[in-house]
C-alpha cells in the first residue's frame, strides 16, 4: 500500500519526466510548454548556437547533429512553423546541450539573444529546372529579416549562412549589418562546406582513396561554374588526366543539381548539406574555443581577387575568419575557370547589394 505522500512524490516524478528540465518551448503569443528554470543556468561549458530554419529539411537533421556536438551547451531551435514537434523530439536526446525551441516571427529575437554560433538554413531550396539565383526574390527577404534580428540581439555571433543564392544572400547580410553599425567582416561566414565534402568525395573514388584521407580546396562562390574546385592542390599530391579533370570539375560544379533533379521536385540537398554545414559550425565553434590551425574554405568578405567576396580557405579563431588564405598557384585550366567564376559572382554580389540599398 502507498500512502498518499508517496503517490504524490511518483506523480511528481511522473509530471517531471513529461516536463524534462533540458526542454522548454517558446511559442509566439502563448505560454511556455516546457520548464522555463531549465539546466542551461547550470550547463556543462560550451557554446550557445542557434539554428534558424530548423524545422526545414536541412534544419532537423542539422539540429539534430548539433545536440549531439559536445562543444554545444545550448541549442536554441527557430522557424516560422513547426519547431514544437523538432524541439521535443531532439530534446530527448540524452546529450549535453540543453534544447530550447522558439516559434514565430515574434520569438525570432530570443531565439537569438546571447548566442555565440548562428546558423542560418532558412528559405526555399530549388526545385528541377530552377538555378540558385532563381530563389533570390524570395530567400532575400528571409535572410535580410533574420540578420535584422542578428544585428539587434546577438551582433557579436559568428553567422554561418546555408541560405541560397549564397553569393548573393552574403552580401545581403553584410549590407544588413552595415546599416545596423554591427558589420564584423570576420563574423560572417558563407557555408560552402558541401562543395568541399562533395569534392573529397568525388575525387577519392576516382582516386581510391578514403574521403577522409583527401583534401580538396574549393574556391569562388556556391553556384555553377562560381564553384572551383582546385585539382591541382589536391592533398595528397595526385595527377588526373584531362578527361579525369572535366569530369571531376563539372561533377563538382552540379552536384547541387544532381540532388535537386534526385529528389525530382521534393527539395534539394538536405542530409549532406547538415552534415556539411556541422562539419563547418563544428571548425567556428574549434576556432571560438582558441584551437589552433583550424582551416577551411568559406565564402567572406575577401581581397584575394577584386570581388569583395570570395571563397577560399580561412583560418578560424576566436574572433571568426582571422586570416584569409590566398588562392596559391593555379594551372591553365583553373586561371581560366576563375575568370567565369569572377564574371558571374560579380553579378551576384551586385544583386545582393542592390537589394538591400533599394
Ligand atoms: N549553402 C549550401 O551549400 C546549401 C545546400 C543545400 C541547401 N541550401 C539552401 O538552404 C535553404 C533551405 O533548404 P531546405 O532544404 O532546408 O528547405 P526547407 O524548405 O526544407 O526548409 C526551410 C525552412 O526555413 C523555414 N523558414 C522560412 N522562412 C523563415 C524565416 N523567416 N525564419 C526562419 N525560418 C524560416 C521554413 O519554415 C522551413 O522550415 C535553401 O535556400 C537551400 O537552397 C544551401
Ligand atoms: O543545389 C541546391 O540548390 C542546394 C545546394 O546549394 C547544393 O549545393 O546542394
Amino acid at each position: 500500500m502507498h500512502t498518499t505522500s508517496e503517490a504524490n512524490q511518483r506523480i511528481a516524478r511522473i509530471a517531471a519526466h513529461l516536463h524534462p528540465p533540458n526542454f522548454q518551448m517558446i511559442e509566439g503569443n502563448s505560454s511556455n510548454i516546457g520548464r522555463m528554470d531549465c539546466r542551461a543556468k547550470g550547463a556543462a561549458p560550451g557554446f550557445k548556437v542557434a539554428i534558424i530554419g530548423a524545422a526545414g529539411g536541412i534544419g532537423q537533421p542539422l539540429s539534430m547533429l548539433m545536440k549531439m556536438n559536445p562543444l554545444v551547451s545550448v541549442l536554441h531551435l527557430y522557424d516560422v512553423v513547426n519547431t514544437p514537434g523538432v524541439t521535443a523530439d531532439i530534446s530527448h536526446m540524452d546529450t549535453g546541450a540543453v534544447v530550447r525551441g522558439f516559434v514565430g516571427k515574434d520569438k525570432l529575437d530570443e531565439a537569438l539573444t546571447g548566442m555565440d554560433l548562428v546558423i542560418v538554413p532558412a528559405g526555399v531550396p530549388r526545385k528541377p529546372g530552377m538555378t540558385r539565383d532563381d530563389l533570390f526574390n524570395i530567400n532575400a527577404g528571409i535572410v535580410k529579416t533574420i540578420c535584422e534580428g542578428i544585428a539587434r540581439s546577438c551582433p557579436r555571433a559568428i553567422v554561418n549562412l546555408i541560405s541560397n543564392p549564397v553569393n548573393s544572400t552574403v552580401p545581403i547580410a553584410a549590407e544588413v549589418f552595415k546599416k545596423a553599425g554591427t558589420y564584423d567582416p570576420k563574423l560572417l561566414l558563407g557555408v560552402t562546406m558541401l562543395d568541399v565534402v562533395r569534392a573529397n568525395t568525388f575525387v577519392a573514388e576516382v582516386l581510391g582513396l578514403d574521403p577522409r584521407e583527401v583534401d580538396v580546396p574549393v574556391v569562388g562562390g556556391h553556384a555553377g561554374v562560381t564553384i572551383l574546385p582546385l585539382l591541382s592542390q589536391v592533398k595528397p599530391p595526385c595527377s588526373f588526366t584531362p578527361e579525369e579533370i572535366n569530369h571531376l570539375t563539372d561533377r563538382i560544379q552540379n552536384g547541387g543539381t544532381e540532388v535537386v533533379e534526385a529528389k525530382a521536385g521534393a527539395g534539394s540537398a538536405t542530409l549532406s548539406m547538415a552534415y556539411a554545414a556541422v562539419k563547418f559550425a563544428d571548425a567556428c565553434l574549434r576556432g571560438l574555443r582558441g584551437d589552433a590551425g583550424v582551416i577551411e574554405c568559406s565564402f567572406v568578405q575577401s581581397q584575394v581577387t577584386e570581388l569583395p567576396f570570395f571563397a577560399t580557405k580561412v583560418r578560424l579563431g576566436r574572433s571568426g575568419a582571422e586570416e584569409i588564405f590566398p588562392l596559391g598557384p593555379l594551372n591553365e585550366y583553373e586561371r581560366a575557370g576563375l575568370e567565369k567564376a569572377k564574371t558571374e559572382l560579380a553579378t551576384s554580389i551586385d544583386k545582393g547589394v542592390s537589394f538591400t540599398r533599394k
